[in-house]
């Protein structure tokens, strides 16, 4: 089966800075897919590029087939995107915003007003959702913005820190949630500081480090590359993060599970 995100030779400068750096990476669909990484280590902007809201200067990102610069509006089409700070109209209610989001993906009123109760029904936003955004928690924010992004039934999900601001029901319903559309074929790109989830809901995770990508794989592959470490995702993340040197010791992501191995049993 195709790709249906792929990463090729990606990389991204802001001035001097190398902010991500030879990125390959293919995503499947049906798949939840975490991206690991220290701040600063290159997350947000690799995001960025995915959703088409930064251009590569090397290479190109794939979404659904489609090359994100050169047909952007095929491949965003095929995209939602929760970015980290949830982004509403202070003036408009949570209803008003998901219909003038129904509203730019074409749908009429009768079809936005079917999608709109769903996405009301899925994320608990009932008792809210008339309100005006301005007087609306982070939570509640995260919650409406998740909705909008759902909408349109998108095939990829692309969320920058899903649970940061959430309480422990709304991280419990997301969490849930993400499961639940991933088994019906959705596949989620979400990158995370938080181990613990990503150890819970990801098929595989990425372990990003100043601008590259170190790993990828499992969290059990990532077990079995470094056997003399305590088999916390935590444990191991940190091992990673801390190894002197690695980027330049480990070869491209492909094939970091053999790598890490390697690089692990070496004095
Ligand atoms: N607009 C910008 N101008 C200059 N440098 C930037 C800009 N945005 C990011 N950077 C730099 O690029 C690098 C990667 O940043 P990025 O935001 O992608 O990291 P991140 O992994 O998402 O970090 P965090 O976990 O803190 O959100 C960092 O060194 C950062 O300082």
């Amino acid at each position: 089966m195709a790709a249906i995100v792929e990463f090729k030779a990606v990389g991204r400068n802001y001035g001097a800075k190398r902010a991500v750096d030879d990125l390959n990476l293919e995503l499947r669909t049906g798949e939840l897919f975490a991206l690991l990484g220290h701040n600063g280590a290159g997350k947000t902007t690799t995001i960025k590029m995915l959703v088409g809201l930064l251009r590569p200067q090397d290479g190109a990102v794939l979404v659904g087939g489609y090359d994100i610069v050169e047909a952007t509006r095929e491949a965003v089409s095929v995209l939602g995107y929760v970015p980290d700070q949830p982004y509403l109209y202070d003036k408009l209610s949570g209803r008003e915003f998901l219909e003038f989001i129904a509203g730019m993906y074409g749908y009429d009123a009768r079809q936005a007003k079917v999608l709109i109760d769903r996405e009301v029904g899925r994320f608990g936003l009932a008792s809210f959702v008339d309100d005006l955004c301005e007087s609306y928690s982070h939570g509640m924010k995260q919650r409406t913005v998740f909705a909008a992004a759902m909408l349109h039934n998108p095939q990829v999900l692309v969320v920058d820190e899903p649970m940061v601001g959430l309480d422990p029901q709304s991280i419990r319903l997301v969490k849930d949630l993400l499961r639940e559309e991933v088994s019906k074929g959705l596949c989620v790109f979400m990158s995370t500081h938080t181990l613990a989830a990503a150890e819970e809901i990801a098929d595989r995770i990425g372990v990003m480090r100043q601008s590259k990508l170190l790993f990828t794989g499992t969290v059990d592959e990532l077990r079995q590359a470094h056997p003399d470490r305590q088999p916390s995702l935590e444990s191991l993340y940190l091992h990673l993060m801390n190894t002197e040197d690695s980027s330049s010791e480990v070869p491209p992501a492909g094939d970091s599970h053999a790598a890490l191995g390697e690089d692990a049993k070496s004095p």
